[in-house]
């Protein structure tokens, strides 16, 4: 029996990683220092996982920004308008994360159900790939000194089906499978022995039809490199077709058995003969300790179906899905430390768990937590505002009486260097709690100002109190713990840290209504209030696994609901209560999404059911791939949804045309992820092209997403551009009238 891994957290334990990308963006450090700190880092990776007593390191998962990018990269995807002299310079690479001055982004979605978000590859027009160069094999080469490696790819389905732009997957195929045999035989010429390929699009359900081109692009690859071991990696599900995908020619599977049904697809198929299994019996996707007695239990079957040799135990997936370590964790409330497991802690149960022959190794596996049954979920009720959305639209806009096309922004606005500088301080105790609140609320007043000079007909009070949108409701209601380090890659650089529901969640007090209520006291345009809705806090919080989602969704929905009645009270008439991640817990599996759906949509109407129908509610979607769940979002009935639509490049847009959403909505004009600032002629063009598949009288023009990130000139000048944007349109309609 083998220990094995699929990738490593990239942050580095103090976020070395995204200071070290953050420096060079702002050239603060040279390509030749950047590429060092880099190759520095990513051998510390890769000894640290040799340290801990892995046998099989991967090599190729480290990276500059995403997986997925590095792939496009590799095979010379690099759109048009992200080309520079040199096909090999970082300026194309970061341009297509990032956007440059002369060019937009590639679009961003969420790598299959988590958080992580992938850059989207594009296939342009009769586009001919080649290898730019090999980087399983420079990873593998710069690892495989340090420790015995397997370098990893991203397969070809998976890359393909992610991909946006081509038409036929047999085309595209065809053109990268030279690509990758290439890739493979310099593998193996180099030593290489086995190469972890990863299809996780292999769990979705559709697979059928592709079967016979996956057959194909395998058959190539067995022909090709005969004696180079490929182990298909799929995870977050069990793989579909299993029974017939099992029979590819390759030399093993690496299965995730801690979702969907794969020990049943074992226990009734069996597992090919002398085929190398990974399995994945150490969650990657979750903070806490394995249930020990359930993973011996399922040891002991793997080692009646696989050959010893041909056993590697491993996590579920890679592990930049959690944050690096629990070491030095000390803050937690008591008894949460010896239940959390972090990436360091993951590799040390998997190493644990090979040698479970040893009984002493046995008896503490038996140690880890054990969960107790999952409770009963709560039983869905008619949870209906009073009115329909037309009734209520109608009474709204007496007291409001907007504009055509209102502008409004997402809720947050630059966290500025001096906002940062101001919360440490109060955190470390450096200046007092009345300074603090003090400089939150001038920020708040001079944003205020802002907006009102800009023009924008609904305001935003700007979230400066706020680190993040969930650790913030998550340190003001009862049921959460935070860590110090623990940071997880949302996207790029960024980081989240969630936090940890380990008890009952409840509602405390008033937490965001004196701040919303300052705001509103400074101007006559009505301030959103601003929440964080319980589907998402849910989905970015690590949640206790002995209870149903959506009995935890819905105790967080009973707080929300609390607040919401606070702000109600206090005299707030619109309330945004976001749900960014709505979609993130959706099963992969189509057959299993309805229950899903039906749950969080409740969970989001049990947070304000109840409100006046006067009381308009907001609710902000972005960066997923939401075209196939509308119906569903509109089924959360909100007022008003933002929702953002710019990376996919008009995608979104076009699927209103068969849709008909009959509530109000914003579709964001502009992507605030990039640093580039958008011209009015640009948003003029986005917001008429929305509008031929919209009514104009339910039409918002809102950003992408909260400004958080952008610096206070970046933000000033698109909002400025928006708002022209928005009256040349608002001129045009009265004339067409
Ligand atoms: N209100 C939040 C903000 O503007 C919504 C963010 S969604 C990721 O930052
Ligand atoms: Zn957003």
């Amino acid at each position: 029996m083998y220990s094995s891994n699929q990738g490593y957290p990239r942050m580095g334990q103090d976020r070395e990683w995204k200071r070290t990308l953050e420096q060079f963006w702002k050239k603060e450090m040279s390509e030749e220092e950047f590429s060092a700190r880099m190759k520095k880092l990513k051998s510390i990776h890769v000894k640290k996982q040799a340290d801990a007593g892995i046998h099989i390191v991967p090599a190729g998962d480290f990276t500059y920004y995403d997986q997925m990018l590095d792939t496009a990269f590799m095979f010379n995807l690099i759109p048009e308008r992200h080309k520079s002299d040199h096909p090999l310079s970082l300026g194309s690479y970061f341009s297509m994360a990032r956007g440059s001055d002369d060019a937009h982004a590639c679009a961003m979605k969420k790598w299959f159900d988590t958080n992580y978000h992938y850059v989207v590859p594009e296939w342009e027009e009769d586009y001919e790939p080649r290898l730019n160069f090999n980087k399983p094999l420079e990873d593998y080469l710069e690892a495989k000194e340090a420790a015995e490696c397997k370098p990893v790819i991203i397969g070809p389905y998976t890359f393909i089906i992610l991909s946006k732009g081509c038409h036929s997957l047999k085309e595209a195929a065809d053109k990268l499978l030279p690509l990758y045999i290439q890739c493979f035989r310099e593998l193996k010429e180099h030593g290489a022995e086995l190469v972890q390929v990863d299809e996780p699009a292999f769990v979705y359900e559709g697979l059928e039809e592709d079967l016979h081109v996956i057959f194909s692009i395998y058959e190539a690859f067995a022909e090709a490199v005969p004696d180079l071991k490929l182990l298909i990696q799929t995870y977050f599900e069990a793989p579909e077709a299993y029974e017939k995908l099992t029979a590819l020619p390759v030399s093993g599977w690496g299965l995730d058995f801690t979702k969907g049904n794969t020990i049943e697809l074992l226990k009734t198929h069996g597992f090919p003969k002398d085929k190398i299994l990974a399995a994945g019996i150490v969650d990657g996707r979750n903070i806490w300790r394995t249930n020990g007695a359930a993973a011996l239990d399922l040891l002991y079957f793997l080692i009646h179906e696989v050959q010893p040799a041909d056993l590697h135990i491993q996590p579920s997936c890679s592990l930049i899905h959690v944050p690096e370590t629990a070491e030095g964790e000390d803050g937690l409330p008591e008894g949460l430390l010896e239940n959390l497991a972090f990436a360091q802690e993951k590799l040390e149960e998997v190493v644990t768990l090979v040698n479970a022959e040893n009984a002493d190794a046995r008896e503490k596996i038996l140690q880890w937590s054990t969960s107790s049954q999952p409770e009963a979920g709560p039983s869905s009720k008619s949870l209906r505002r009073a009115q329909s959305f037309s009734e209520r639209t109608r009474l709204q806009q007496r007291v409001f009486r907007l504009p055509e096309l209102p502008l409004t922004t997402i809720g947050s606005l630059p966290q500025t260097k001096e906002v940062r500088r101001n919360r440490k301080s109060f955190k470390d105790g450096t200046i007092t709690k009345d300074q603090y609140e003090r400089f939150i609320q001038e920020e708040t007043k001079r944003w205020i100002n802002i907006q009102e000079e800009l023009g924008m007909d609904v305001l935003v009070h700007g979230e400066f109190e706020r680190n993040d949108m969930v650790e913030y409701f998550g340190e003001n209601l009862d049921g959460f713990a935070f860590t110090r380090k623990g940071w997880v890659q949302s996207y790029g650089s960024r980081g989240v840290k969630p936090p940890v529901i380990y008890d009952d969640v409840q509602w405390r007090g008033p937490i965001t209504r004196d701040l919303t209520l300052y705001a509103q006291s400074l101007t006559e345009k009505p301030v959103k209030g601003m929440l964080t809705g319980p589907v998402t806090i849910l989905n970015w919080s690590f949640a206790r696994e002995d209870r149903f989602s959506e009995s935890i969704a819905w105790s967080i929905a009973q707080a929300l609901r609390k607040e919401v009645h606070a702000l109600e009270e206090a005299g707030i008439r619109m309330i945004q209560i976001d749900e960014p991640a709505f979609r993130e817990g959706l099963p992969l599996k189509a057959s299993k999404q309805e229950s899903y759906s039906r749950w969080a949509v409740n969970a989001f109407r049990a947070s304000h059911y109840d409100v006046k129908a006067e009381t308009q509610i907001h609710t902000h979607m972005c960066y997923s791939e939401f075209s196939e769940m509308l119906p569903v979002i509109s089924e959360m009935d909100a007022d008003v949804l933002s929702i953002e639509a710019s990376k996919g490049g008009g995608e979104l847009i076009r699927t209103f045309k068969d849709f008909q959403y009959d509530k109000s909505i914003g579709l964001g004009v502009y992507d605030i992820h990039s640093p580039r600032i958008p011209s009015v002629k640009e948003m003029e063009a986005v917001i008429r092209h929305c509008l031929e598949v919209l009514p104009a009288e339910r039409f918002w023009i809102n950003p992408d997403c909260g400004l958080k990130t952008r610096s206070e000139a970046e933000a000033v000048k698109s909002m400025e551009n928006m708002a022209k944007a928005a009256r040349i349109v608002r001129e045009s309609l009265k004339q067409t009238v």
